[in-house]
């Protein structure tokens, strides 16, 4: 996934820090982070009590990142102190018959209260934030960050990376490629029908042009998270696949730290797209975290369409977030 001459090349000393390391997605997230040359340190933090021992396990791979482990908010401000990127997979993931909007009410407060944290121990780290509902998340950090005076929009990113893997996967299967080779954007939030896949834009292009069988490949990249919590039967949702997910939305941050141009992945975002103040969107990396939004250029009707649909959904996410954070 990595190529293992890059930190030797830049000389970079880059701490990151995990908030969640003990889960289901903190711990693969964390076993490919540790094998990422651009990262110096890894601090995996959890309120789980086995969380050092997560970071004694994974310390052991012969790799040059250091590994330190923190337990319980006491260690919190340790994990975050000198941390440029900040990774929150924190929080409890669906049941069977449980949208996302459902984990708002557990999730809120630990993200809230997290990124409190972050305002005082490393108000300069870029924030990826993976807990769900995204579309709510991101708001409440980024008014966390503004009530303590160090928001900068640029720094608080929502990962919307799986939608994107996913949808590479599934052009790949139908098109007969390496779906490394496919790039679908995928625009607008991370739950339901607020997840819009641009196949039109499908490079290469998908070979489906069945406009009935193009809504069926859009429903299915939109339920996907759901098809994996109801295989799971009730024991999580996607970890491995977010797992992976996470490790390349970090590698495209440091890349951009490092000062690589032109790194593009799609995140939820501060920006004014759709007459949205949030939205999932591509965009590139540099020094301080996002760099362009590149937006989503030409959607056909049917992308339209279902663009139209979602911004109601969309919007109240990211007003119930807002308003959460401003209470
Ligand atoms: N953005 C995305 O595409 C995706 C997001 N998710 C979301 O990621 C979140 C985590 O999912 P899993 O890892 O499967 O859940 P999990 O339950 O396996 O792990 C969550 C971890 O967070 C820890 N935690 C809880 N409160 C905490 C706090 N205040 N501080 C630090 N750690 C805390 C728990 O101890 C646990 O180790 C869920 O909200 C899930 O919905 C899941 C898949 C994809
Ligand atoms: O579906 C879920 O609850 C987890 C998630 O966000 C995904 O897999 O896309």
């Amino acid at each position: 996934m990595f190529n293992c001459g890059q930190l030797a090349a830049t000389g970079m000393k880059i701490k990151v820090a995990v908030l969640g390391a003990g889960g289901g997605i903190g711990q693969p997230l964390s076993l490919l982070l540790k094998q990422n040359p651009l990262i110096s340190h890894l601090a995996l933090y959890d309120i789980a009590p086995f969380t050092p021992g997560v970071a004694a396990d994974l310390s052991h791979l012969d790799t040059p990142v250091k590994v330190t482990g923190h337990k319980g908010p006491e260690q919190l401000c340790d994990a975050l102190t000198d941390s440029e990127v900040v990774v929150i997979p924190a929080g409890m993931p669906r049941k069977p018959g449980m949208t996302r909007d459902d984990l708002f009410n557990t999730n809120a407060s630990i993200v809230r209260d997290l990124t409190l944290c972050i305002a005082s121990c490393c108000p300069k780290a870029i924030i990826a934030i993976i807990t769900n509902p995204v579309n709510s998340m991101v708001p409440i950090a980024s008014e966390v960050m503004k009530k303590a005076g160090v928001y900068d929009p640029n720094r608080v990113l929502g990962v919307t990376t799986l939608d994107i893997v996913r949808s590479s996967t599934f052009v790949g299967e139908i098109n007969g490629v390496d779906p490394r080779t496919v790039k679908v954007p995928v625009i607008g939030g991370h739950s339901g029908i607020t997840i819009i896949p641009l196949l039109s834009q499908s490079q290469p292009p998908c070979k489906l042009t069945d406009p009935a069988q193009i809504d069926k490949l859009t429903k299915r990249i939109q339920e996907a998270g759901t098809e994996v919590v109801k295989a799971k039967a009730g024991f999580g949702s996607a970890t491995l696949s977010m797992g992976y997910s996470g490790a390349r939305f970090c590698n495209a941050i440091l890349r951009g730290l490092k000062g690589e141009q032109n790194v593009v992945e799609c995140a939820f975002v501060k920006c004014s797209l759709a007459e949205s103040e949030y939205f999932a969107t591509p965009i590139t990396f540099g020094k301080n975290g996002m760099d362009k939004v590149l937006g989503y250029g030409k959607i056909n009707e049917y992308e339209q369409k279902i663009l139209s649909q979602a911004m109601p959904e969309l919007l109240k996410n990211i007003k119930k977030g807002v308003e959460f954070a401003k209470k």
